[in-house]
């Protein structure tokens, strides 16, 4: 693994790494925000974040502000890359497909299955690398914006052990019945729909047996809403299983991350009360 960038922030630390992915088949990068509590040697707990649909590690590090509060609550945050990356790795003209668009799922469908296993590379090989490199407890809570609020709700849901609070902004609800949701999973996954289910925020929701507490903020100027979103899928499936959702709908709010940093310190203190920090 190799140091890319690092930058003081907030008397902590954020990092840029390169590593081979062994579960990806090829090299990634992610970022690190470490706060002043692990550079002077206490074991913080971390928060995952996934980002949307065109992202890469730099979006959210760049552009949330998550790094002041994250400073306060001694909180460490990771953020993914959106997909496997490079010349050899399969791709596709559009922006909401191929590289910068992985859906966080295990491709079974070729030319995708080679390198696209983001559910994996999120669930059990980032986690790995950052707990064995870094003063991290193991922890966890996942937050992610659109497609990858999509990723934070479907691995939590899968994966409630992992992770003590999950939260989203304006994420993918129910990709089983939107456009970028049906487009990824037919090419990730194939045409058996009852497949798709398995990575569907909403299907998950109504038959989860374990349930961490989770947040969802979504704006309601926000032009992919009633499309893409479908957050109203999300709150049905939480009225019938009695799930912990809080969605929250906010007036005015688009989908950019001018509005991910209007509630990121509010995600933050919602995800440090089930941390412990
Ligand atoms: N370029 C596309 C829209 C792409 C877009 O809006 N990406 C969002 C995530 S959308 C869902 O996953 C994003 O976070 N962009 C990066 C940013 O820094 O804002 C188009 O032209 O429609």
């Amino acid at each position: 693994m190799e140091m890319i960038s690092q930058n003081k922030s907030f008397d902590g630390w954020h990092k840029q790494y390169r590593h081979r992915s062994e579960v990806l088949n090829c090299e990634m990068r992610f970022a690190i925000y470490l706060p002043p509590q692990a550079v002077q040697g206490q074991d913080v707990p971390v928060l995952y974040w996934l980002s949307g649909l065109t992202c890469s590690d730099e979006n959210f590090m760049q552009k949330a502000g998550a790094q002041r509060v994250a400073a306060d609550l001694g909180i460490a945050i990771v953020a993914a890359d959106t997909s496997p990356r490079g010349d050899g790795v399969a791709n596709a003209d559009q922006y909401d497909l191929g590289q910068g668009a992985g859906f966080y799922v295990n491709a079974t469908q070729q030319p995708w299955s080679k390198h696209y296993r983001m559910y994996d590379y999120i669930v059990s090989e980032l986690p790995a690398l950052i707990e064995a490199t870094f003063p991290v407890t193991s922890k966890r809570a996942i937050s992610g914006h659109s497609m990858g609020g999509h990723g934070a709700l479907t691995i939590a849901l899968k994966n409630p052990a992992m992770f003590s609070s999950v939260s989203a902004f304006s994420p993918i609800s129910n990709p089983v019945n939107c456009p970028w949701g049906q487009q990824a999973f037919t090419a990730y996954l194939g045409k058996d729909r009852e497949l798709w289910k398995q990575h569907d925020a909403s299907e998950l929701m109504k038959s989860a047996e374990v349930r961490i507490p989770a947040l969802v903020d979504q704006g309601e100027a926000d032009n992919f809403l009633v499309e893409q979103l479908k957050p109203e899928a999300l709150q049905a499936a939480a009225e019938a299983s009695d799930y912990p959702l809080r969605l929250r709908l906010h007036a005015g709010y688009d989908h950019s991350y001018y509005f991910i940093a209007s509630f990121i310190e509010e995600h933050l203190r919602f995800h440090a009360e089930y941390l412990g920090a």
